[in-house]
């Protein structure tokens, strides 16, 4: 006989990050998620280490052991740094996911946030959403795409300046800080995780126009935000922080304001500080910014590269499909396929449900 068991369901959505100016500030919660399904046994009998499986997009190539998936691994972190040493006995997990990988729609954001809920859940741990938020941080360090998928919205987030004590800990490697436990891992195994500062993330909700869409184009080929990371100069002009700054301030408030100024909202989602160093990573980036505008697309009301790339987010109120179909027959001119959707905003955030012993996903 089958071990009574409790289940769960953690669902957490897509992120779009930067929205132009906002480089590692803005973050906005899409109609896309990673569920994940959890079973625990109530006798406490089973095996020592989690069953994982995977749907959806992009599951064949993901790591099923949990000392190598990136979920599971920040739910151990998690465990560990609140004293609890291993998963409990006979844990199953089942993923399905919506969201694809290495094209800055924040699946790692959202494979993060789902591990720290996971650890919360499996260690009884009721942690608050600021810790919450400051495990997610000690592994993802830009808070835009964790800070919007966990609380949801369009979220504008810092990160607070750190005590050089805690700053030692936020800055361990996160190999350290996420060790690929070997399989025969006993509960005592290696050194304990750094401690998480407390309090690492602070953010705010803006409104948002709610005839307001988000159109997401997305190039089929990964580009993974490390790399999108790594072409990032160290140093910037005042000119071009300058033009970033003023942009970003009057996005925030113009994205909330109904009806949406076009006029007003193009201009400010133009950036000067991540995208132009993108754009040899994704072939038609330029002509895309430069194309499609405002008065030539009517319902259009601004264009970005979607987090670090290679998906092009354009936020509109109309004419959805004619836009996305122009964005996809300029990556054709590069060779280059692509699906598209029209994304609503997910208000919501991350959260966790106790669901009946035969729910499926
Ligand atoms: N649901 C998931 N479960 C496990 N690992 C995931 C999941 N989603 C994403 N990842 C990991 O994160 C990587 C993509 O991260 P990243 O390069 O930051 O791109 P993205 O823009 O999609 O966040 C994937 O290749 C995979 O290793
Ligand atoms: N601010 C980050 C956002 C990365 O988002 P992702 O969805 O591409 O992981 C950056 O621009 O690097």
């Amino acid at each position: 006989m089958s071990s009574p068991v409790k289940k769960y369901k953690i669902h957490v959505p897509a992120t779009t990050a930067n929205i132009g100016p906002g480089f590692d500030v803005c973050g906005i919660a899409l109609s896309l998620s990673l569920t994940v399904l959890v079973t625990i046994p109530t006798d406490g009998k089973g095996d020592a280490i989690p069953v994982i499986s995977y749907t959806g997009l992009d599951s064949a190539n993901v790591p099923l052991s949990p000392y190598k998936n990136l979920l599971t691994r920040v739910a151990l972190y998690v465990l560990r740094s609140n004293g609890v040493d291993s998963f409990p006995p006979g844990v199953q997990i089942h993923a399905h996911n919506e969201i694809p990988f290495g094209r800055g729609l924040g699946s790692s954001g959202a494979a993060v946030i789902s591990g720290v809920l996971l650890g919360n859940l499996l260690g009884n741990l009721n942690l608050p959403t600021s810790r919450l938020l400051d495990f997610a941080l000690m592994v993802e360090r830009h808070p835009d795409n964790v800070t919007a998928a966990l609380v949801g919205g369009f979220v504008g987030s810092y990160l607070k300046e750190l005590a050089p004590e805690d700053l030692e800990a936020a800055t361990v490697p996160l190999a350290e800080v996420l060790p690929e436990y070997p399989p025969d891992a006993g509960p005592n195994w290696g050194e304990h995780p750094p401690k998480a500062p407390y309090g690492i993330g602070h953010y705010v909700r803006f409104g948002w126009a709610p005839e307001i869409k988000a159109i997401a184009v997305m190039p089929r080929f990964e580009l993974a935000t490390a790399k999108a990371r790594g072409v990032l100069p160290n140093e910037y002009s005042r000119k071009d922080i300058v033009f970033n700054l003023q942009r970003l301030a009057v996005l925030t408030t113009a994205l909330s304001r109904s009806p949406p100024d076009p006029e007003l909202i193009y201009d400010a989602m133009k950036d000067k500080l991540h995208q132009p160093y993108r754009v040899p990573l994704i072939p038609g980036l330029s002509e895309i910014l430069e194309k499609l505008t405002y008065q030539t697309y009517p319902g259009l009301l601004g264009i970005c590269l979607s987090g670090a790339g290679p998906t092009i987010l354009a936020l509109a109120t109309d004419n959805f499909d004619t836009i996305a179909k122009e964005i996809e027959r300029i990556f054709g001119t590069h060779n280059i396929e692509v699906d598209f959707k029209t994304l609503t905003i997910d208000t919501k955030g991350s959260w966790v449900e106790e669901v009946a012993a035969d729910a499926t996903i």
